[in-house]
């Protein structure tokens, strides 16, 4: 009989969670106020026009969606609260020159770059709701991970894990008791949203060893560190009695896996509100599901092979392509693979983007790590081939002339980088995407509670009217 988990956390513990909350506090008033102002005032200004196009092709560029923590150019790429990467690397407080996705935390959620002391904090935070779980899943949310079979997806089980654990969600309970109301919603989204986030590494350790070890731990949470050293320790991916360093890598590695983490964590957390785990998590939480319910939603929404499933489908194509040609400075043989692809009526995974049109900046940040560790990556021909399809690609899919945008997005290089550090499981890289990605929709949800914003609910035309306004409008 399933003990019932005992809701150890019916809010976040509220000592280090009050500089953040506090801070969010003092800012609620005057971003209410500027929303009110705009609804009360301009609700009927025009801003954007919307074509049949746009309808049968994927709502692509209409502009119809608040979110507040990024904004993306087609050109420039992704900026967080007006920074870009570069920016966000200078400005933000890290370690060994790499920002920690704590404070881009602090910065999304409230729009200011932390101290180092405000950074800190939210890694307390965190630490502190994993000590009140005795640094350990809720029995339910265990039991059910460890029920579930070594062969499903690890996609699926991240959405599965996410599901469980909002048994516990402190919003859903409080609602159900009718205990809040609209003017506090946000309150309890923020402890659950910090807790999810705050119970990643469990979550993903836990996935990882279903499907490496049979379910043993391959590491364990250490409270005086930052996320993301425990994401890589539950990964097995670190040493010093906190993991089993499983690849046997130096300390010099075990390391720059860290920064890696730790950049790759940072740089995805968020791409505006249109993608799809971001749309997916502010549309289902529109209804007022629990933090929980709504970033499952989205992560199931970035188990799609054209969204974050690329990451996947790159290394198991750089692999194959690899193998198939044996000698990788033979360009025309790799040409010719790529136009086999094409001609198949397929697309080369980690080229594209529905906005940008420039290559992706998070592209380039993975690029710069690999330039800056000349040593490390010598050897490696699965990076060497990554690095010159970069070269190769865009010119052919601009001679094919079909796609908008023939550059590298930020899945082109990512999943091949963990490979070489020893993370081998292609099924499991985009399950690393999709704790970075909890923190922008997620703070997006807090703030879309703090606003009061309704549940989304757009207009839908059969193909007949279409047609009908497509003639009445042309004549
Ligand atoms: C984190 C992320 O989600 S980043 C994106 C990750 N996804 C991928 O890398 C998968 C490969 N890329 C793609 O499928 C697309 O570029 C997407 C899904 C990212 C964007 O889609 P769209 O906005 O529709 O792209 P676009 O307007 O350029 O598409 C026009 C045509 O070019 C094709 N095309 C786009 N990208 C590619 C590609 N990488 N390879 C081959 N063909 C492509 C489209 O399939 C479409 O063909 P169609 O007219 O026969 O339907
Ligand atoms: O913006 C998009 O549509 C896809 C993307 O790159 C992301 O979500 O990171």
């Amino acid at each position: 009989m399933l003990k019932r988990f005992n809701r150890l956390y019916s809010s976040v513990p509220s000592s280090s969670s009050s500089a953040l909350k506090d801070k969010l506090k003092e800012i609620i008033p005057l971003q209410r106020s500027k929303l009110t102002n705009l609804k009360k005032n301009y609700s009927n200004v025009k801003i954007d026009d919307i074509t049949i196009g746009s309808i049968i092709g994927g709502m692509r560029g209409n502009q119809s969606m608040l979110w507040d923590g990024t904004t993306l150019s087609a050109i420039d790429g992704i900026k967080f609260k007006g920074l870009t990467i570069k920016q966000c690397q200078t400005f933000l407080p890290g370690k060994n020159g790499i920002f920690l996705p704590e404070s881009m935390i602090w910065l999304l959620l409230t729009g200011s770059i932390p101290t180092k002391n405000e950074t800190q904090s939210i890694i307390l935070l965190f630490n502190e709701i994993l000590q009140k779980q005795n640094n350990c899943l809720p029995e339910d949310v265990d039991l059910i991970m460890n029920k579930l079979p070594l062969t499903m997806h690890p996609m699926t089980q991240l959405s599965i894990g996410l599901e469980c654990l909002s048994n516990n969600s402190s919003f859903a309970k409080l609602y159900r008791d009718g205990k809040i109301n609209k003017k506090n919603y946000w309150d309890s989204t923020f402890d659950d949203s910090m807790i999810l986030i705050a119970n990643l590494p469990l979550l993903i350790g836990k996935i990882y060893s279903n499907i490496i070890s049979n379910g043993k731990p391959l590491g364990k949470i250490n409270n005086s560190m930052d996320w993301s050293y425990n994401i890589c320790s539950m990964l097995g991916m670190n040493s010093n009695n906190d993991s089993i360093n499983k690849n046997n890598l130096s300390n010099e590695q075990l390391n720059d896996f860290n920064n890696l983490m730790r950049l790759y964590l940072g740089i995805h957390v968020d791409h505006e509100g249109g993608n799809v785990s971001a749309h997916a998590t502010h549309l289902v939480g529109s209804t007022l599901a629990d933090p929980f319910l709504s970033y499952a939603s989205g992560i199931n929404g970035l188990a799609g092979p054209l969204h974050g499933l690329a990451a996947q489908e790159v290394v198991r194509f750089l692999i194959n392509l690899e193998k198939d040609i044996k000698d990788i400075n033979n360009n025309e043989i790799i040409e010719n693979k790529i136009w086999e692809l094409l001609n198949s009526n397929k697309v080369i995974p980690g080229y594209g983007h529905a906005v940008l049109r420039k290559p992706d900046p998070r592209f380039n940040a993975m690029l710069e790590f690999v330039e800056q560790r000349p040593k490390e990556f010598l050897n490696d021909s699965h990076i060497q081939l990554m690095q010159k399809l970069s070269n190769l690609v865009p010119s052919i899919l601009l001679k094919q002339g079909k796609c908008n945008n023939p550059y590298p997005n930020v899945d082109a290089a990512s999943g091949i980088l963990f490979y070489h550090y020893g993370i081998k499981e292609l099924l499991f890289f985009t399950v690393i995407f999709g704790c970075s990605r909890s923190i922008g929709p997620l703070i997006q949800l807090i703030w879309d509670r703090i606003y009061g914003l309704p549940i989304e609910r757009p207009k839908s035309l059969d193909l007949k009217t279409l047609e009908k306004l497509s003639k009445s409008r042309i004549s």
